[in-house]
């Protein structure tokens, strides 16, 4: 049952007019600015026909990324016996739909297999391993890589090198390493460094641009930097804060792109929470269009069903676009308007006067508009457009689908 309070009202009414009709997401990111927009996926959800069938929809996601399936653990979890049969399905996906592949990640600190972190390294030899890894992986996924993660979360919150295994034996040395071994592998993909808390300005972010100039200094090919911008509702740095902070990277000759971004909360969710969500993507969107130097944006999963956030983050969820039942959510539209969709919307709306607020737009093709659809508890709310069914979101919001 829907039920209808006068915030909620209000609520639906603020976000019914930003509504965009006919484009999806990715659509928008590459007429607003040749940018693409896309989602992180893993290897267990794509049994869900229904959910693959929405990671295929390049209107919206014209470009995936592995969440797993290229990381250390996954592609070499005995030394020098390399597995790509997960990667390889995602690459595959991405090839058969024309969507960019972002491949995540090389060197990373986390999900190492225990020949790594149990074994007894010396510089040597720990940089031998490391030059095999990169070099068969790269090597294996050339041509179908716009972009590889190559060092992923280098960085302490103070800007210090974290006291990784690959910090600990090698030295900051690691870095330029790995960075020129995947250049060697592979010329032509975009080598980035990875990292989270770097989207404002801060000793985390120095550190980031440290790692940018450590590189050059090498002399070795560093092409971006990865802003993961897992962020928390309500504390999502502002719009400008992100931008000058992307300028910032973009100064040193690298172009920037946001790359795992999600907006968690703590749980249950409210109609408040959910609409700052949508102020909170709207705002880290903004940025990268307002940023010349940003080529990208990606989501980590488009759906709540297979967020990585509650096993991860007791207590908090709901961070991704789409819900549990991969309804559009808020959010969507927060990313939408930012994009500039709701300027090339087509068709024609029939008027629906809600409560004290009336909204009049238009369209004849409305693939989504909340809380309009269904009509209980509404005065002038309107059914669906033919092909799609009103279905219900949650207690307050409704969505032709
Ligand atoms: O049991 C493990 C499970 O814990 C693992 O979860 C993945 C952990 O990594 C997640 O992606 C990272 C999110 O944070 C950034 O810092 C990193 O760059 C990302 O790689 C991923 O979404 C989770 O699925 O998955 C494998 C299971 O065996």
């Amino acid at each position: 049952m829907m039920h209808l309070s006068a915030s909620s009202l209000l609520f639906a009414a603020c976000i019914l007019p930003q509504l965009a009709y006919g484009d999806g997401l990715n659509t928008a990111a590459v007429a607003i600015r040749k940018t693409y927009f896309g989602t992180g996926t893993d290897n267990p959800e794509l049994t869900d026909t229904a959910y693959v069938t929405q990671l295929n929809n390049t209107a919206d996601f014209g470009q995936i990324t592995p969440g797993n399936s290229q990381k250390w653990d996954a592609t070499e979890p005995t030394q020098n016996t390399f597995t790509f049969t997960n990667g390889d399905v995602i690459a595959d996906l991405a090839e058969a739909n024309g969507q960019k592949l972002r491949c995540h990640n090389l060197v990373w600190h986390n999900q190492l297999p225990n020949w790594v972190t149990s074994g007894t390294w010396t510089n040597e030899t720990l940089v031998a391993a490391l030059k095999n890894h990169i070099t068969k992986v790269v090597t294996h996924y050339k041509g179908q890589c716009y972009a590889w993660d190559v060092v992923n979360e280098a960085l302490n919150e103070d800007g210090t090198y974290r006291e990784s295994l690959w910090y600990t034996t090698i030295g900051e040395a690691y870095l330029p390493i790995a960075f020129a071994t995947a250049a060697a592998a592979d010329s032509d993909v975009k080598l980035y460094y990875n990292d989270y808390n770097i989207e404002y300005s801060g000793a985390k972010a120095t550190g980031a641009q440290n790692i940018v100039k450590l590189v050059q200094s090498y002399g070795v090919k560093i092409d971006g930097v990865g802003l993961q911008a897992h962020f928390i509702v309500g504390s999502t740095p502002s719009k400008s804060s992100q931008a000058s902070t992307m300028a910032a990277y973009t100064a040193l000759g690298v172009e920037v792109a946001i790359t795992e971004l999600d907006i968690r909360m703590t749980l249950p969710s409210t109609q408040a929470l959910l609409s700052q969500q949508q102020t909170d993507y709207s705002n880290t969107v903004g940025a990268c269009v307002e940023t010349e130097g940003c080529v990208g944006i990606t989501i980590w999963d488009w759906t709540d069903k297979y967020s990585w956030v509650p096993s991860t983050f007791s207590g908090q969820g709901d961070a991704c676009p789409w819900d549990e039942n991969l309804v559009k959510k808020p959010a969507y539209t927060g990313i939408l308007t930012a994009l500039g969709g709701a300027t090339t919307a087509t068709g024609t709306w029939t008027t629906s006067t809600m409560s004290t607020t009336s909204i009049s737009s238009t369209s004849t093709s409305v693939a989504a508009h909340y809380g309009q659809c269904g009509g209980s508890g509404w005065t002038g709310a309107t059914s669906c457009a033919s092909g799609y069914t009103c279905t219900y979101a949650n207690s307050w919001y409704s969505q032709c689908l």
